[in-house]
C-alpha cells in the first residue's frame, strides 16, 4: 500500500446528458509530488477535481487515494480521505460569519475536535506561515483583499497538516504580482508539509512554478504528461499552442469545427 500513488485516476469517464466531458482520464500523483492539470476553459479540469473529491460520481473508472477506491465508497471512507486532504478553493470560500482565525481553525475544531485555545494558537502559526500577522485573527474575511483571502484560504488548507493538497485555480481573481506571492507560498507550504499536491489551472505561469509535473487535459483525456522542464520542448502541437497562447493552431482548428 505504501508504494501506491497518493492519487490514482484510471480510465475516468464523466458526461452530462449527451455531453462527454471526461473520456478516459489516467493520472497518478506520487507522495511528495506536485502535479498541475492544465487545459483550456471547459475542458473538464473542475469536473476531474470534483470526481477526485467525491463531489461528482464518475460514470466509470477509478479514483484511488492511497490505494483505496473512492468511487462508490461509503461515507466513512470518504471522511477518512477528506481528513488527510486540504483544499484551497478558487474564490477562497471563507465563511464571512467567522473571524479569520476561526476560518483557519475550522477543520481543526469541527473535523478533529481540537479545543479552541489550541486551535487558535495553531491558526496564528499557520497565518504566520502565509505571511499574515496575529492582528488579522479577529478580522472578518469580507474586509480583506482578494490576495489576503487567498492567503487565509491557504492557511486553512494546511491547518490540519494534510498529506494531500488540492489547489483549484489558485491565481484566478488576483493580480499577477499577488498571484506570484500565492504561488511561492503554495510551494513553500507544500514542501514544508511534504504533501503531494494536485492543482487545476489554466495559468501556465502558476503551473510552471507550483508543479513538478504537468498534465495537459484536452478533449476528455490527458494527452501530454511530463516534467515541467519538458513542456517547452514538447512536440505536442496542442500543448505548444496552449502554452504559447497562439490563436492559430490545432486548438483553433478544432474550435472552428464545433
Ligand atoms: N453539473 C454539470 N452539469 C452539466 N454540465 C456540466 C456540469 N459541470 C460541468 N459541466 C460541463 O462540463 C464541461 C467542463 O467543465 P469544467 O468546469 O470542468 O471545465 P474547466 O476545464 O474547469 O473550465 P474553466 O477553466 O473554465 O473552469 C463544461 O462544458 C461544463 O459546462
Amino acid at each position: 500500500m505504501s508504494n501506491s500513488p497518493k492519487i490514482s485516476l484510471t480510465d475516468l469517464h464523466k458526461g452530462f446528458g449527451t455531453k462527454k466531458v471526461l473520456q478516459g482520464v489516467n493520472l497518478d500523483v506520487a507522495a511528495g509530488e506536485s502535479v498541475a492539470i492544465i487545459g483550456g476553459s471547459g475542458t473538464g479540469k473542475s469536473v476531474t477535481l470534483k470526481c477526485v473529491l467525491g463531489l461528482l460520481t464518475p460514470d466509470s473508472g477509478s479514483v484511488k487515494i492511497d490505494g483505496v477506491e473512492m468511487v462508490g465508497a461509503g461515507r466513512n471512507a470518504q471522511d477518512a480521505m477528506l481528513a488527510k486532504t486540504g483544499m484551497l478553493f478558487q474564490g477562497a470560500a471563507l465563511f464571512d460569519s467567522l473571524p479569520v482565525w476561526e476560518n483557519v481553525a475550522f477543520g481543526l475544531i469541527e473535523g478533529q475536535g481540537t479545543d479552541r485555545k489550541k486551535a487558535y494558537d495553531i491558526a496564528i502559526a499557520r497565518l504566520a506561515d502565509v505571511g499574515l500577522g496575529a492582528e488579522m485573527a479577529d478580522m472578518s474575511p469580507a474586509s480583506l483583499s482578494g490576495g489576503m483571502q487567498k492567503r487565509v484560504g491557504l492557511a486553512r488548507a494546511i491547518a490540519t497538516q494534510p498529506e494531500i493538497l488540492f489547489f483549484d485555480e489558485p491565481t484566478t481573481g488576483i493580480d499577477p504580482i499577488m498571484g506570484d506571492v500565492i504561488n511561492d507560498l503554495i510551494v513553500k507550504c507544500t514542501r514544508e508539509l511534504g504533501a503531494c499536491a494536485l492543482t487545476i489551472t489554466h495559468d501556465m505561469a502558476s503551473a510552471r512554478k507550483i508543479a513538478d509535473r504537468i498534465a495537459f487535459l484536452y478533449q476528455g483525456k490527458i494527452i501530454w504528461d511530463g516534467p515541467v522542464a519538458d513542456v517547452e520542448n514538447s512536440d505536442n502541437p496542442y500543448l505548444q499552442q496552449f502554452i504559447s497562447g497562439n490563436t492559430e493552431g490545432p486548438l483553433d482548428l478544432d474550435l472552428k469545427h464545433l
